[in-house]
């Protein structure tokens, strides 16, 4: 060997050491370490190495070997014919070439194939015997497999006796057993809530569940399976491949729908891009596509290599996942004030696109999955979800970290942040100032039911944001004319107008302008309900929680959320600013008054059918702005029932007791 010889021998042993542990995390522990993308990178720059240096090449290599030994508390079955992988094409040109060295070696002009979707699952074979179903095992190390009959049986699609007159007397069936999509997200739901980790993939998941000692853990697992071929058999089977697929479609098991035959390499891109499209609406995962030879005669003549068959090709699907760094765990804050901790990635491409974030949902979510700081990850991307952090490579865990907490106070504008009732959502508490709820806050601010400063609209408000004139509500009273003319579709009168407005709006109700703070929890009934009990906003901002529930129809949730955001010193900065600007309530005693005599003041509803232009919400919201209570059953006292589409009983009732009937637009015209 010569000098130059020595990296190459290095670094090819130091290849095949990683790739047999990965083979053992992957295959054995079913708890990978990488990527399947980063391990295929591994396998073909080994395969690079031995084929530039045939030298290295050793018996034993991973690139001449199929899967890993199978676990020794398993007991080991060997196949009647050997179940090999698949030789893979990571480009259209190594199609191109697998076709034509094909062509060559057959002497035809065109070869017909069998496209598959390729099921990332663990393939499996199942013994029948006279048409029992005898034994089953894993792939294994492909010569030897792990027996596994007890569990195959408790999957519904493995048929355990084959429905024909004459079955042959030994037949090896072959599939992948995978887990459905829905199948998965059920199954880690539960395992959530009895706080079990959950599976990384549906393909973990699967290989997971089949590999139980206990058959009654995999009876309770949702596998499926789907045939795409047989291994050793007594009787002869159809010449061609759909022809073996057909027939083991007539015994019962199922193959998978996407099969298609096809003509030529051409053919095969055409069918590999179909399924490109269709593989978001599928209900399982696929890595790739694999073509086979239609015609099973040539099969034997164009052999295997030690690792996969010569009439068959797996071509790569743009991995999904990719292993990556979490550099920091970044809370930022949305608009509406909920705090979504971030991962901050070390770049990474998944499917084509570089992702250097992803979504890790809330903190139960970062608790479940154990995220924290520098973790390695395993992020998803597909089609056109935002990208997430699957799970935690925990054996890729560096020493010294430390579970993430949420902060206690925002990081935009220092407010507490506070997890009101029972959602799973932290919150920023300082509302009315926060920066990053400025546009959302401020729209609410203006609408018709809160200040309604009409003319004040989305993009107006986007402009002034932007232009640093408009920070929090009370500044809207310090604009002026000038800050408003040349902005986008303001003219003379239309400023004058919106002047007008902002000025009018001063003068309000203390419900009103509670409605208007934007209090999480606290809509426009509980607002009136506020300011009437309280008459005044220095005794609501004084009140404690036992002051606030005390109020009907507050509970806990309410009284809280009033507290924290009046405990909040920038929102009664902005408070204080707006009264400095001259907004203004009647006393206590008339805005009181001026609640009594609301339109629907002391009248009683009942709601029944479907409205089409509200919800029972809404409708219920609306009567109760006006003055007017919603009760749940139809009796003498009732004023008005309320009849949608399909009403029932209570309609009925309200005729035989004579209860006045609004239909829809009855309705719409008296809360208008
Ligand atoms: N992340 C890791 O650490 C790690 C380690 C080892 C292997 N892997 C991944 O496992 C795969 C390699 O494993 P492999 O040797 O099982 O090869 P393979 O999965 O690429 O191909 C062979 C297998 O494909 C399956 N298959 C699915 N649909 C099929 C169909 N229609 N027809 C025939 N076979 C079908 C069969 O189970 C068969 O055994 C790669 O994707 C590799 O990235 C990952
Ligand atoms: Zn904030």
């Amino acid at each position: 060997m010569s000098g130059s010889d020595v990296a190459p021998a290095e670094r090819a042993a130091a290849l095949r050491e990683q790739l047999e542990q990965h083979n053992y995390r992957y295959y054995v522990l079913d708890d990978p370490a990488i990527s399947d993308g980063e391990y295929d990178r591994l396998l073909a720059e080994l395969v690079d190495i031995e084929h530039r240096y045939p030298d290295l090449r050793t018996d034993d290599s991973p690139t001449r070997r199929v899967g890993s030994t199978p676990l020794a508390a398993f007991r080991e079955r060997a196949h009647g014919e050997p179940m090999l992988s698949l030789a893979n094409a990571f480009s259209d040109a190594d199609l191109g070439d697998f076709d034509r060295r094909l062509r060559e070696t057959l002497g035809v002009a065109e070869i017909e194939y069998m496209a598959e979707p390729k099921l990332d699952g663990l393939s499996v074979n199942l013994l029948y015997e006279d048409g029992q179903l005898t034994a089953a095992a894993t792939r294994g190390d492909g010569r030897v497999g792990e027996e596994i009959t007890a569990n195959a049986r408790t999957i519904r699609s493995v048929p355990l006796r084959l429905p024909c007159a004459d079955p042959p007397a030994r037949i090896e069936v072959r599939g992948e057993v995978v887990i459905r999509r829905q199948d998965f997200e059920r199954l880690n739901e539960r395992r959530l809530a009895r706080a079990e980790r959950p599976f990384a993939n549906p393909r973990n998941a699967a290989a997971g569940s089949l590999r139980q000692l206990d058959s009654r853990v995999t009876a309770g697992r949702p596998l499926t399976l789907f045939v795409f071929g047989t291994g050793e058999s007594s009787a002869p089977l159809p010449a061609t491949h759909e022809g073996v697929l057909e027939t083991l479609g007539q015994w019962g098991f199922r193959v998978n729908d996407q099969v298609t035959r096809v003509s030529g390499a051409e053919g095969c891109l055409a069918y590999r891009e179909r399924l490109i499209e269709a593989r978001d609406g599928l209900d399982y995962e696929i890595d790739g596509v694999v073509y086979k030879v239609n015609d099973r005669q040539v099969w034997e003549r164009l052999g295997a290599t030690a690792r996969a068959p010569r009439w068959a090709l797996a071509h790569k699907l743009p991995a999904r996942e990719a292993t990556t760094r979490v550099n920091a765990i970044v809370p930022s804050v949305g608009r509406t004030g909920v705090i979504t901790p971030v991962a901050a990635l070390e770049p990474v491409e998944v499917g084509g696109v570089t992702v250097t974030r992803a979504t890790l949902h809330n903190l139960d979510e970062v608790r479940r999955k154990d995220v924290r700081e520098a973790d390695a990850v395993m992020v998803r991307r597909a089609g056109d979800v935002i990208p997430e952090v699957v799970s935690v490579i925990e054996s890729r865990r560096p020493a010294e970290t430390r579970p993430w907490q949420m902060p206690t106070a925002c990081p935009v504008c220092g407010s507490d942040v506070a997890r009101i009732d029972d959602a799973a959502a932290h919150r920023c508490m300082g509302g009315l100032y926060c920066p990053a709820q400025r546009m959302g806050a401020l729209m609410h601010f203006v609408s018709r039911r809160a200040m309604d400063i009409d003319g004040l609209g989305e993009k107006l408000i986007e402009q002034l944001v932007s232009r640093e004139r408009v920070h929090t509500a009370a500044d809207l009273y310090a604009l002026t004319r000038s800050d408003l003319l040349g902005l986008e579709r303001m003219g003379e009168r239309s400023t004058t107008n919106l002047l007008n407005a902002i000025d009018a709006s001063r003068d309000t109700t203390l419900a009103r302008f509670l409605y208007a703070l934007g209090i999480d929890q606290v809509g426009e009934v509980t607002a009136r309900t506020l300011a009437e009990h309280f008459g005044s906003l220095e005794a609501l901002m004084a009140a404690d929680e036992p002051g606030l529930t005390a109020v009907p129809d507050v509970g806990p949730v309410v009284a809280e959320s009033v507290r924290r955001f009046f405990a909040q010193a920038h929102n009664r900065e902005v408070i204080d600013a707006l009264i400095a600007a001259g907004v203004s309530w009647p006393d206590p005693q008339s805005d009181a008054s001026a609640a009594r005599s609301l339109p629907l003041d002391g009248k009683t509803f009942v709601l029944t059918g479907t409205l089409s232009a509200y919800t029972r919400d809404e409708a219920k919201a609306r009567i109760e702005a006006l003055g007017g209570k919603v009760t749940a059953s139809v009796s003498g006292r009732t004023d008005y029932v309320v009849a949608g589409a399909d009403a029932g009983s209570k309609r009925d009732r309200a005729e035989k007791l004579g209860v006045t009937l609004l239909d829809e637009s009855a309705f719409a015209a008296l809360v208008a």
